[in-house]
């Protein structure tokens, strides 16, 4: 019907009534390379909030060789990942997408997505969570005892810690006979992600090709000892074998490989920071301490000794200085949407095909929603933040499945570590570094050991 309209009307067919409107304001920067080195060269922070000064809320600029809108208001982000989110599809470079796998959940839209969502929350929904203490509570407690009377890089190891409590909510406890190849097969698909998509022997990319063929020969064996045994929606990998769609290997591989990519790294910034935050407060730290101490106090020796749901919904204060210290760090400063069609947002066309990226950092770091944005300061949580100004985990279909797992798995380690360590930051230099995600310079060395 369209194609005859416009024909009647004597019009191409990529004519768009909304051509008539303004792009929004902003600079291109140089032909083909935009502004990408001014992005990557400095700090993207001082970057986005200096082009946010001048232009205002929605600016154009162009990066990566894409033209894109940013857009730094809640209801923007709002409009792009809720409420128009059928206009903007999600978009990662293909290389990425090579890697973590076609069938993953983040670049798909539609009936699959729906799927894949479902029976991810199924796996990662509070209620399926609580029954992960335990799983969680062993797997903080063996990683602390090995950092004890260490010198530690917190980042790198909060790594190791993350990827074991995915396994552990992804696999349960008994799946996992092939642990330590399948750790090293993810790594060395890992160190190629950020690696130019060449494929050619020696080069990153080229290795974590192979890597990620040999970790979908494992998962398959792994998925096929499960079939034997009967799936049960009990993990991630039982909800989404057990399901009336009956996913393919090929599937359920792009989807684990995927989870595991969304989990690792984002945990492991947070908690790298708030381990910095709390190092730089001794009176938080103290408070944190406390709240944790009097949860210790309460449980009888033996059995009840190990944490549960209740103690985890116990740790108010532990939970708040979780919240700003994902809204200090914002580690994921930004996303990136494409959109589908022209669209008309606040009086202005956002072009068919050009990237769109809500910027949470700038609504974290706003003055108007969080006063005093600089400061580090837990009790701004004992109010509800106003709607769509806190987004950590994003908005909308999108928005981040992991939430609960991320936040049990900070409360139990930090649990273990103020009632159990001390530890005392070694560098004094500050500064972020990212890695893709923002994380304090150098990955925060420590000295962690028990209490006297
Ligand atoms: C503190 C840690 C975490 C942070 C800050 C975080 C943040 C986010 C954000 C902002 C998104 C949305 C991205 C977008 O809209 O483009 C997202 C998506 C996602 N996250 Fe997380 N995440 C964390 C931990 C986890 C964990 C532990 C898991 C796994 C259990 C996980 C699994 C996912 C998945 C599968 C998606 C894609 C959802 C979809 O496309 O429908 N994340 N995360």
């Amino acid at each position: 019907f369209r194609s005859k309209l416009l024909q009647a009307l004597k019009l191409s067919p990529s004519f768009s009534p909304l051509r008539r409107l303004p792009l929004p304001p902003g600079s291109m920067g140089w032909p083909y390379i935009g502004e990408t080195f001014q992005i990557y060269s400095k700090n993207p922070i001082a970057f986005f909030s200096h082009k946010q000064k001048r232009y205002g809320p929605v600016f154009k600029t162009h990066m990566l060789g894409c033209p894109c809108v940013m857009i730094s208001s809640p209801e923007g982000a709002k409009f792009v990942l809720s409420t128009q989110a059928k206009l903007f599809k999600p978009t990662f470079p293909a290389s990425k997408e090579r890697m973590i796998g076609h069938q993953a959940i983040f670049f798909q839209q539609g009936p699959y997505h729906n799927l894949l969502r479902r029976l991810v929350l199924r796996a990662f929904s509070a209620e399926a969570i609580r029954h992960k203490v335990a799983g969680v509570e062993a797997t903080a407690v063996e990683a602390l005892r090995s950092w004890d009377g260490r010198l530690i890089n917190a980042y790198q190891e909060m790594k190791s810690y993350a990827f074991n409590v995915a396994l552990v909510s992804i696999f349960g406890r008994e799946d996992i006979f092939c642990t330590e190849e399948l750790k090293q097969s993810y790594y060395a698909l890992e160190r190629g992600y950020n690696s130019m998509p060449i494929n050619l022997p020696g080069t990153l990319f080229h290795d974590a090709m192979r890597s990620r063929r040999r970790l979908e020969r494992m998962l398959s064996e792994i998925i096929a000892s499960r079939r034997q045994r009967g799936a049960e929606a009990t993990d991630l990998l039982g909800s989404l074998m057990d399901n009336e769609k009956s996913l393919s290997d090929e599937q359920i591989s792009d989807n684990i490989i995927g989870v595991i990519f969304a989990a690792r790294d984002t945990t492991a910034s947070v908690i790298t920071w708030l381990l910095k935050y709390l190092a730089e407060d001794p009176k938080l730290l103290e408070a944190v301490t406390e709240e944790q101490e009097e949860i210790r106090r309460s449980k009888r020796e033996g059995e009840d000794e190990c944490l549960t749901w209740d103690d985890i919904r116990k740790m108010q204060l532990t939970s708040r200085v979780f919240q700003e210290t994902l809204r200090a760090a914002s580690i994921l400063s930004f996303t990136f949407r494409e959109a589908v069609e022209d669209v008309e947002y606040e009086g202005y066309r956002i072009p068919k095909g050009w990237k769109v990226m809500p910027l949470f950092r700038n609504i974290h770091h706003s003055p108007d929603f969080f006063p005093n944005p600089q400061k580090f300061d837990p009790s701004r949580f004992e109010v509800t933040p106003k709607p769509n100004t806190f987004m950590p985990f994003g908005n909308g279909v999108h928005s981040c499945p992991g939430n609960e797992l991320a936040k049990l798995e900070v409360l139990v380690l930090f649990h273990h570590l103020t009632t159990k360590y001390r530890w005392s930051l070694t560098e004094s230099k500050s500064g972020v570094q990212f890695s893709p995600f923002a994380i304090p310079m150098n990955g925060l060395p420590i000295r962690l050991s028990l209490k006297a």
